[in-house]
């Protein structure tokens, strides 16, 4: 049997890198190959099975990614927009494949990212699900089939612990919805709704945050019209939809060529 890609997991104790760790402990195609946190975890230097509550892994978490991405085949990074933008310089210096789940990202940080696309192989998304990344093709769909007369607003729900809002995936369901209209979105976009707001503008697409308790992702697409609404929704239950699709980017960006990849691409819905 030939070599499982060896896999290194950054934000290892973070709620995205633990269940890709537990993804990766039996996994037929790929193992961990490190284990990355940031500078003054208190899992720096212990080892991960260990840390995570366990028996011992042989995995030591460090601090030091160019040590850790020496010899990977990829690296999964869900962290934070400032971490993923280093990041990608490291994984294209080594030309290893980056799956970038972070959200929150500015332009800027995404034009940085994408500027390292000629010597690797990115894959971002917002959203890793096979669920949302449908979702995304339908929300195109119906937008392309409703005209301005239909209002949409997308509605997300997210625990309490997100610091970033939209979510990425509901900019990428506004985009879709946009692009659907022929209309880019951030010509069209109204985030933020409070106080005497004026009544609503034809064609604008509407966001909507709620942040609470436990609640893994949840999102609805409404095409709200006189007298009929339309409401897509996709419901995340459990976060290794999320992993699993990132551990799919990361096997498929194998021996491909280098470029700036979504999910979409990964999961041949593009
Ligand atoms: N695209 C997708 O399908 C999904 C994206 N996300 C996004 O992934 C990100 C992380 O989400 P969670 O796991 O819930 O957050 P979290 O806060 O539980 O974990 C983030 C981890 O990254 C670590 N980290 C931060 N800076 C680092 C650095 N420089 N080096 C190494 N590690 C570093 C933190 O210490 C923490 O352990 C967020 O932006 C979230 O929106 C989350 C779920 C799915
Ligand atoms: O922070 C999260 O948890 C999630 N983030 C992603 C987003 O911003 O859309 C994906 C998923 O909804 C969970």
């Amino acid at each position: 049997m030939a070599d499982k890609v060896g896999i290194v997991v950054t934000g290892v104790s973070g709620r995205m890198g633990r269940t890709l760790v537990g993804l990766l402990a039996d996994h037929p195609q790929a193992r961990l190959s490190g284990a990355l946190e940031r500078p003054g975890h208190d899992w720096v230097g212990r080892d991960l099975g260990t840390a995570l509550g366990g028996a011992a892994s042989g995995v030591t978490v460090t601090d030091d990614p160019q040590g850790a991405l020496d010899g990977a085949a990829a690296l999964i990074d869900f962290t934070a927009p400032a971490a993923t933008v280093g990041f990608a310089a490291m994984a294209a210096e080594r030309g290893i494949v980056h799956v970038i789940g972070t959200t929150g990202m500015t332009d800027a940080d995404i034009a940085a990212i994408g500027s390292h696309a000629d010597r690797a192989v990115i894959v971002r998304a917002g959203n890793m699900s096979l669920g949302v990344n449908l979702l995304v093709q339908l929300t195109r769909q119906v937008a392309a089939a409703l005209d301005a007369d239909y209002d949409i607003e997308v509605i997300e729900a997210h625990h309490r612990h997100k610091v970033d809002a939209p979510s990425g995936t509901a900019l990428m369901l506004g985009e879709a919805a946009a692009a659907g209209r022929g209309a880019a979105l951030a010509d069209v976009a109204d985030r933020g709704r409070d106080g005497i707001t004026g009544a609503r503008t034809r064609g604008a697409i509407g966001f909507s945050a709620i942040r609470g308790g436990d609640i893994v992702g949840e999102h609805d697409v409404m095409f709200a019209a006189d007298g009929e609404r339309i409401v897509l929704r996709h419901v995340a239950s459990d976060r290794s939809v999320f992993a699993r699709g990132a551990l799919k980017a990361a096997l498929w960006g194998q021996g491909r060529a280098p470029g700036h990849y979504s999910m979409l691409d990964v999961l041949g819905l593009s």
